[in-house]
């Protein structure tokens, strides 16, 4: 569903942030994104959600071939990909539920079904209690949840997390996970650039190792930091 073809990047400045990337990745997969600083996880996974386009090379998300895409059909895609931030990035005007609802493509959708759609993911996260707060009077963990309630209001196939825990505790931070293990149970699949050790050696999936802006190892049930 996720397949990327000789994929390079050279940055205005010069920078080579990704040099020949090839890769596939299936329906329902969990996969985490490793490197070290600077590899080029953040560029690889922007350019998943299109927030940044290849010099070179094809990237096809669900038959949508993103190094083509016109501009104008970028909600079309966001619409079918989720995407989660480590910052969160709430709208700090709107409550729990409106940041959620407001990912709805609202034209679409009776306002019976977007109430129907956002509880659903509110309770799947677990803040029923918190809909109508502001996301200044949340914990990170909590603003985390909300984010991704927005992420997957949509029903989007793939859901891509840029270091969703980075800026949480270690407790809230398996709390995250546990929300993202039920979201690929359901079948979504979940692309994850993550530095954190500990998790990935923990809940096992596919690991793909960046750097250099190159892929450079790509392993299931693969671990992290152990390599010679
Ligand atoms: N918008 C940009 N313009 C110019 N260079 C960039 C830009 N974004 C990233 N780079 C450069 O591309 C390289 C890869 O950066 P990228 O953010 O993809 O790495 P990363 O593996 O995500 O790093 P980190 O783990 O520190 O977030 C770095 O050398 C970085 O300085």
């Amino acid at each position: 569903m996720i397949v990327m073809k000789d994929v390079y990047k050279k940055y205005p400045n010069g920078v080579v942030a990704a040099n020949g990337i090839n890769v596939k990745i299936g329906r329902g997969e969990f996969v985490y994104v490793v490197g070290p600083s600077g590899a080029g996880k953040s560029t690889f996974i922007k350019m998943m959600y299109r927030e940044e386009t290849p010099t070179s090379g094809s990237i096809m998300i669900n038959s949508i071939n993103l190094a083509t895409l016109r501009s104008k059909r970028v909600p079309y895609l966001r619409r079918q990909i989720g995407v989660v931030f480590q910052d969160f990035k709430l709208l700090p005007k709107l409550n729990v539920y409106e940041n959620v609802a407001f990912a709805l493509e609202v034209i679409e959708e009776t306002p019976k079904q977007i109430r129907k759609k956002v509880n659903e993911v509110l309770a799947l996260v677990g803040l029923t209690q918190k809909a109508r707060m502001f996301p200044n009077e949340l914990s990170g963990g909590e603003q985390q949840r909300v984010s991704i309630a927005r992420s997957i209001v949509n029903s989007p196939k793939v859901v891509i997390a840029d270091e969703p825990t980075g800026n949480l505790d270690p407790d809230t931070s398996w709390d995250i996970m546990n929300i993202f293990e039920q979201i690929n149970s359901r079948g979504t699949t979940i692309v994850m650039a993550t530095h954190n050790k500990e998790i990935v050696n923990t809940i096992r999936h596919r690991v793909i190792v960046v750097d250099g802006g190159m892929i450079t190892r790509d392993e299931y049930e693969g671990v992290y930091g152990y390599e010679s």
